[in-house]
Order: structure tokens, then sequence, then C-alpha cells
């Protein structure tokens, strides 16, 4: 079996890759929590059994569950490796200074490779470092910022850093330099985890690539058609790069549709505010459906052509994706109350595990009710405390392989 295989959004989900939340949750403070793109902070030991219940949902349903920080550690086949990939994080999180690079290399060397990844990610506060010196002009300044290095608080957001598409993956770079360090992880592990460095996994996009570009932007419609929204965090230049280099590899991808939606925190990311539940229904968030432009994507003679599409959503999806009919189910209903406060937790973020059934979270009930009353199988998950990041089930996992349809 190739260790990715993704060509639609709905399909059996064999395999899928989660991060289950860790003390980088506990280096959140109310002064930094805008910077680490938070707006609560969550109780970890709540969120790490929600997180459990939601891993528990996958594997009754017979999913295979991976870490992101299990694959990481098994990433690190011996010492030079080890040491790159510490040297490459220390860059990352902005210690430049010769002295400081020494001892912080001292530090993360003393650890096993799976405690060093939870350390990695987890970020360093300064007591943690017996005998912490100023030694940088930056040092002085920041005599009051409590961190050497920063907590990676969005890691269980594995949807975003990378995603997978046919036998490939678009890795990415991110909007932000917080987030932008998440994707070093995946970097190794394509390249170094026996699972995954000999197949050669085409890259779609790398995080070396010039624009942003996040995965919660990127549905896979079906196996010719990819949305990818331009939002707050996807520039439409990384979407026309990417889509140039899926467009030309041999898959049966023949459309990229770009989704111009609007440049918001509420609307963060395309799956923020639309997904596919089912082979001809998607939620949405009642504020997308009347007013958003797609541009299509194609190669024509060798070259991207793109084509603005002047119709409702609807028309545009049954179009593209050869359907008579969609139903678009709204977040929270007819209510614009219901569906504020439920958009608010990720009430459209749905994860599909098969066609017609989804994994959502228990506080969105409205928007749940009405999935179950089009039919669609709902598996509730306990969301107090991971709905504080502001992702929801999509969000929370990276598929690895689904069945094609
Ligand atoms: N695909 C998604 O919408 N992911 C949610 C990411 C939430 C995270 N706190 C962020 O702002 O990036």
């Amino acid at each position: 079996m190739k260790p990715i295989n993704v060509t639609n959004e709905i399909g059996n989900l064999k395999k899928v890759l989660l991060h289950r939340p860790g003390q980088e949750l506990e280096n959140l403070m109310p002064e930094y929590l805008e910077r680490l793109l938070f707006d609560d902070i969550p109780y970890l030991k709540i969120a790490q059994e929600e997180h459990d219940a939601f891993a528990r949902i996958l594997k009754d349903n017979g999913v295979e569950v991976v870490y992101l920080e299990d694959l990481a550690a098994e990433s690190i086949g011996d010492c030079d490796v080890k040491k790159m990939l510490i040297r490459e994080y220390l860059h990352e999180a902005g210690v430049w200074n010769e002295k400081r690079l020494e001892v912080l290399m001292d530090y993360f060397l003393q650890f096993d490779k799976r405690v060093l990844i939870d350390k990695m990610m987890a970020g360093l506060r300064k007591t943690e470092l017996t005998n912490f010196t100023k030694r940088g002009l930056k040092d002085y300044l920041d005599n009051d910022y409590p961190f050497i290095i920063d907590p990676m608080p969005n890691l269980y957001f594995t949807r975003d850093p990378f995603a997978s598409i046919a036998d490939g993956i678009s890795l990415h770079k991110m909007r932000t330099s917080t987030r932008n360090r998440e994707t070093l992880f995946t970097k190794y592990i394509i390249k170094h985890h026996p699972d995954f460095a000999d197949y050669n996994i085409p890259l779609w996009y790398d995080r070396d690539d010039r624009f942003a570009l996040e995965g919660g932007d990127i549905l896979i419609l079906d196996k010719n058609t990819i949305a990818i929204g331009i939002s707050q965090r996807t520039d439409p230049s990384a979407i026309e790069i990417c889509a140039d280099r899926i467009l030309r590899a041999e898959n049966d991808f023949d459309t990229v549709l770009a989704f111009d939606i609007p440049k918001t925190r509420s609307f963060m990311h395309l799956d923020t505010v639309f997904t596919m539940v089912d082979r001809d229904k998607f939620t949405i968030h009642p504020n997308i459906q009347g007013g958003i432009t797609v541009y299509a994507l194609t190669l024509d003679e060798g070259k991207i052509r793109i084509d603005e599409e002047n119709d409702t959503l609807e028309n545009i999806l049954c179009k593209h994706l050869n359907l008579n009919n969609v139903e678009l189910i709204k977040c929270g209903g007819n209510s614009p109350i219901d569906a504020a406060r439920e958009q608010w937790n990720d009430g459209s973020n749905t994860l599909a595990i098969k066609p017609g059934e989804v994994v959502v979270y228990s506080r969105n009930y409205v928007t749940n009710k009405i999935l179950e009353e089009r039919g669609v199988k709902t598996h509730v998950i306990p969301s107090s405390e991971l709905s504080r990041g502001r992702g929801g089930p999509r969000c929370m996992s990276m598929p690895l392989v689904r069945d094609d349809l």
C-alpha cells in the first residue's frame, strides 16, 4: 500500500494523522494568545480526554490512527538526523547567537527521540534552562519574556501544515511564523521515516516555495477536482503554482477551483466555512452561499487557464462534480444566532469517515440535528476544550489513506 493515497474528501477513511495535544498548551499565556493564534486557553487534561475520544471513534470505525509525535520520533534514525533536526528547529525558532545555539543543541541532544519531540513541541521556558544567562541584545530587551523558544500550540490541527493529494503531498509555507515551524516535522517524516522515505513522495508544494498555502484551504471534491480557498491564509499565487504541478502530473485531476472567500479570522480557511459530507451534500457557513467567486484553473495547451465562474455555488458544484443536484446544509440552520454561535465553534467543520458519515463536535447540536435530518450520520465527540483552539474535527486530522470512490 502506498503511504499516501487521497483522491477524494469522503471515501472510507483508512489511515489518519493526529496530534494528541501536549505540554505546548500549558505554555499558552493571555498576553501572547493572538500571536499564537488562540482565542482562549484550553484545559489540557480535558482536551486530551476529548482528543482520545476523537481517536477512539475513528479506531472503532476501522481507521488506523497514527500520531505526528510518533512518526516524527521514528524519523530520527541516527544521530546525524537528530542533530540536523534540532539545528533547523533552533534556527526557525529564531535562535542565532552561536553560544546560545551551542547550549541549546546540548540541551536538546540529551533527550531520547520521543521525549525530544515532545520538548520541541512544548517550547522552552527560560526557567527550564539551568544557568540561563543573557547572551544577545534580544535577551536584554525581552527581559520579561518567559520563553527561550515559543510553544507550538496549533500542532493538534494536523490539517494545515501539509495536505495529502493523490499519492503526494503539498508541504506548506504557512502564513504565520508560529505555524511555519510545524511543517519541519513533516519534512523530516517524508524524508527519513521508514514508511515514507523509500517512496519518493511527490511534492506539489514545498515549504521553501514563496507564497502562503495552508491545508485547511484544500478540499479534494472528487478524483478530478480540487477546491482551494483564496483566504486569509492562502495566496492566489500559491494556488497557481500548486495547481500547475498537480495538473501536469500523472493522475486524474483536471481542475482546481479557487474559492475567493473573505480574508477574516472567522473565515480563516475554506474548511472553516465549507466541508463535504456526502457525494452531493456540503455544510456551509450561511454567509458564503450568496457571495463568493470561484475561478476554475485547468491546463490548456500546457499553460494554466483561468475561467471565472459566474453562477451560484450550487450550480458551480453541480457542473464540476457532474451532479444533478447538491444540498448545501447551513451551519445553525435559519437562525442567525445559532449560526454565529456554532460557526464560532466550527459547526461547518466536519470530518467525513465515509460517504454520509461525519465526525462532529457535540456543542454544535443545532447543526448536528440538521445533518441527521438530512440523512447524514454523525459521530459526536466532546468539545469543551478542543474547540478553544478554533478548529473542528476536519482541522484536527490529516487523512493519509482513503479508499478511492
Ligand atoms: N483548518 C483549520 O481551520 N484549522 C484550524 C486552525 C486553528 C488555529 N488556531 C489557527 O489559527 O491556525
